[in-house]
């Protein structure tokens, strides 16, 4: 099937590329054949696609989350994460069976696909149900299963054995819409010998790292206090480094630990909705990118965002490093929509394939209606998109040319199902929270 988007704006995020007015993609199959203005050179098409008052861009990258979590959405706020985490998500996610995996996913995949994101990388428990929850709804992800190393020798080593299994049961799945990689949680829950051995399995699987990194100051401190030094240094010398890695928040990294991550080529998810309302500080992003690094975003779990929305990362990224270093040249517009498209796709490693509209790329992007009265008058979209959009403006969403999302009607998910399902599996472990009789 070819389809020729006509008459809309473009935006490739190819980098010093200028944005199109009334151009066209054509997209042959999964990938694009030919962005431009007016009509390609070979006429040839199957079916034409109105993009007029359009802006077309590559769909958004989430490079951090957990998205069963949106079960536990508002279920303990105002926190600061270890109190978060260990006495209320540990405990609730205790309870959690495939039930709650799969409704908590199929939510949390509904909410970014409406929002405009077209690739997430998730780290969780029970990854079959998530892995089957993308291959279902069409989008595309690179995923792992998280493992936490602080129980016993035994349950360490079964955590270890499916995190393999399900790398070697899911990688390239989907017609490789599925990646995948190992996740060990972060350095306060994984003692040094079971981080080497997770390496090791990196390495033989030839799989990237994906992990939690110095995201509380606390952190730091019990890192320092039990391994002599900072986790960054800690991690380099576990050999976690030489594999292909990305790491979530990196929120209390100092200069030399900024230009250690940036010469073992580690990949940073900021996470600036998460880190501001668990508390836990701003990440240094002005001082990353003189270094080199070019972070991408990503929300984190919904039970600490409160949300899945990427753009609403993307407008915070652009304002709250401003506000910081009371500095308005900091994160400019176009350098956060980086951030939440190119600079993602290169974070999860998929730069081959995904983050820019260019030929030969899968075709994986969104439109966003330039109607509304925010938009206007339309001089300027990076900037209205940035700060003035929202996700609501977010009209069709696109993965491997095929469309999720059109006109805002979802093509592959049930939406009342999803939310009822969600409803009952919240209900199966919080019995005591009421809802609403009609189980809405
Ligand atoms: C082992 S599966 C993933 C694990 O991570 C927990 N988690 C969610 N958000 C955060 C965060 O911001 N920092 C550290 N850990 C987090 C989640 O609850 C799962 O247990
Ligand atoms: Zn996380």
């Amino acid at each position: 099937m070819k389809r020729l988007f006509t008459r809309g704006a473009i935006l490739s995020m190819k980098e010093r590329e200028p944005l199109l007015t009334d151009a066209a993609m054509l997209v042959d199959g999964d990938r694009i054949a030919w962005v431009g203005n007016g009509l390609p050179p070979k006429q040839e098409w199957d079916e034409l696609v109105d993009m007029k008052d359009r802006l077309l861009l590559p769909g958004w990258v989430n490079t951090h989350n957990h998205a069963a979590m949106t079960l536990l959405r508002g279920y303990a706020d105002d926190l600061p994460l270890q109190i978060w985490l260990e006495k209320h998500m540990w405990p609730m996610e205790a309870r959690f069976q495939a039930q709650q995996v799969q409704a908590g996913t199929r939510l949390a995949v509904l909410e970014m696909i409406r929002g405009g994101t077209t690739c997430f990388a998730d780290m969780y428990d029970h990854m079959d149900e998530v892995a089957q929850v993308v291959a279902d709804s069409g989008i595309r992800a690179r995923l792992c299963r998280g493992v936490i190393g602080l129980g016993s020798e035994v349950e360490r080593r079964s955590k270890l054995e499916e995190a393999v299994q399900f790398v070697r049961d899911w990688d390239g799945g989907a017609d490789g819409r599925i990646t995948t990689m190992l996740g060990p949680h972060a350095p306060y829950t994984c003692p040094p010998d079971y981080i080497r051995q997770i390496v090791e399995q990196a390495e033989s699987l030839d799989q990237p790292i994906h992990t939690h990194l110095s995201e509380t100051m606390a952190e730091v401190e019990q890192n320092v206090n039990d391994y002599g030094v900072r986790p960054v240094e800690h991690l380099d010398r576990l050999g976690v480094f030489r594999r292909p890695t990305l790491v979530a928040h990196a929120v209390h990294v100092n200069d030399e630990e900024i230009a250690l991550l940036a010469d073992r080529g580690v990949k940073i998810s900021h996470n600036p909705g998460s880190n501001l309302k668990l508390g836990s500080g701003i990440a240094p992003i002005s001082l990353m990118f003189r270094y080199g690094l070019k972070p991408a975003l990503g929300t984190d779990g919904a039970a600490s965002n409160n949300n899945l929305d990427l753009l609403g990362e993307i407008q915070l990224a652009a304002l709250i490093h401003k506000g910081a270093e009371q500095n308005p040249e900091a994160v400019p517009a176009i350098q956060a929509l980086a951030m939440g498209t190119r600079f993602g796709a290169e974070a999860l490693f998929l730069e081959k394939e995904i983050g820019t509209l260019e030929p030969g790329k899968k075709a994986d992007f969104i439109s966003v209606d330039l109607t509304g009265p925010h938009m206007q008058p339309a001089h300027d979209l990076v900037s209205h998109l940035v700060y003035a959009a929202s996700s609501a403006d977010v009209q069709d969403v696109y993965v491997d040319g095929r469309p999720l999302m059109r006109n805002r009607q979802l093509l592959t998910l049930d939406e009342e199902k999803i939310r009822w399902e969600a409803q009952q599996a919240f209900h199966a472990i919080a019995p005591e929270k009421n809802l609403p009789d009609d189980g809405r």
